[in-house]
């Protein structure tokens, strides 16, 4: 699939856009600060409802003004879909999809799938567990859209059951508590081990494209490898460990017993205890963590390997290709690095890129270049 043309109202530092693409490379050119990651910003933000550098919209609008608009017409297997997305900080925002009318912003999830690798997926290697977890659930949506609101669910779930467990620390009777702990604990067992299962079924499907992809990306056999590590009891958690894919049925079964044993801490601590929430997924270079070990140029590798594994795996399941957003990540690679990454994206449908130095930008990819300066984006001859 390919993003045809991209139009922006109030969107960052654009008071209006309109940015005419093609399949292939494209590359935005322009200074620091001129706006070229806030154009790839926008199409991230239409592909995944959230932005890759900020946790909240309010940054997406414009100074000054109320809401921002983003329009894409997105070309797949050659038929066209407008689709359109309103930002309205602190209110839900606004969907329409071709001509109809307006839709939930969930619904929209599907239409344009992306792929972006940026300068922030360093931590994916580097940082918290928390970054690993959310790699892998927005590839989760991006490979089946209906996730996003499993994912919303478990999340309204273990905020429910969080404030329970807390009620009991601030003195609330512990009989009325113990009462209704089970049901919380039902909903949260239930949909927490079908996230699980889909988490694990994901990461066997991807680590053999991430593998793949770190050799290609620095040249060498590393055995570069992913690992699930689950708070579920011993037993369970070394057998996700192993690589084992369990029945939802036994997950869930797994979450009730880790449920029994952390009881007493969970009833302390006011926090809920189990569940994917508490998972991690480790990144090894053959037995050794990445995270702590790998250097530097191993771990931008790295980083990039889970980019392009997950674009390759995203080809083969939807039998189109994502489109690949490079943003500002040319500048911190060395040499090698850039030429490596230039081949192995090169039949991608689209790839969309950006840099402040267009000599950053190994030459057989550069493609289309655009200038941006603030404000504007002007297509080159
Ligand atoms: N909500 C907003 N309202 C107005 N301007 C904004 C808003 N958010 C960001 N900007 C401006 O957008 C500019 C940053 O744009 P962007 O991040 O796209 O830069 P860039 O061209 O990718 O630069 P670099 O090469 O440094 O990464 C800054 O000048 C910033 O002040």
């Amino acid at each position: 699939m390919h993003v045809r043309h991209l139009s922006l109202v109030d969107f960052r530092s654009y008071e209006t856009a309109e940015v005419a693409l093609e399949p292939g490379v494209g590359t935005f050119v322009g200074l620091n600060g001129q706006g070229k990651t806030n154009l790839v910003e926008a199409i991230g933000y239409v592909a995944t409802l959230a932005s890759h550098r900020v946790a909240q919209d309010a940054p997406l609008v414009r100074s000054g003004a109320e809401k921002a608009a983003i329009r894409l017409a997105v070309v797949r297997d050659g038929r066209e879909q407008q689709v359109e997305l309103e930002i309205l900080p602190g209110r839900a925002n606004r969907a329409r999809l071709g001509r109809g009318g307006p839709v939930r912003p969930r619904e929209i999830l599907g239409t344009l799938r992306t792929v972006l690798f940026a300068p922030e997926d360093l931590q994916l290697v580097k940082g918290d567990p928390a970054a690993r977890r959310t790699f892998l659930d927005d590839l989760l949506v991006a490979r089946q859209p209906r996730w996003a609101g499993a994912r919303a669910d478990y999340d309204k779930i273990l905020k429910n059951r969080n404030a329970l467990l807390r009620s009991g620390r601030q003195g609330v009777d512990r009989g009325a508590l113990e009462a209704t702990l089970p049901v919380w604990d039902e909903h949260l067992a239930s949909v927490g081990a079908h996230l699980i299962y889909a988490r694990l079924r994901l990461l066997r499907d991807l680590a053999p494209y991430v593998g793949k992809a770190y050799d290609e990306v620095s040249a060498g056999a590393s055995d570069a490898g992913l690992t699930y590590r689950s708070g579920l009891h011993e037993q369970m958690a070394e057998a996700l460990a192993a690589g084992e894919v369990p029945e939802v049925d036994a997950l869930q079964a797994a979450i009730h017993q880790t449920f029994e044993q952390q009881r007493r801490s969970e009833l302390d601590r006011g926090v809920t205890l189990v569940g994917p929430h508490r998972d991690e997924v480790t990144l090894r270079l053959g037995e050794l963590p990445a995270k702590g070990y790998a250097s530097h140029g191993e771990s931008w590798s790295f980083a990039l390997a889970l980019r392009l594994g997950a674009f390759q795996l995203l080809r083969h399941d939807l039998g189109t290709d994502p489109v690949l957003v490079l943003d500002d990540v040319f500048a911190e690679l060395d040499g090698t690095r850039r030429e490596r990454l230039a081949a192995m994206v090169a039949d991608a449908e689209q790839v969309l890129v950006t840099a402040a130095v267009a000599a950053d930008v190994p030459p057989e990819l550069a493609g289309r270049m655009y200038d941006v300066t603030k404000g504007s984006v002007t297509a080159r001859e």
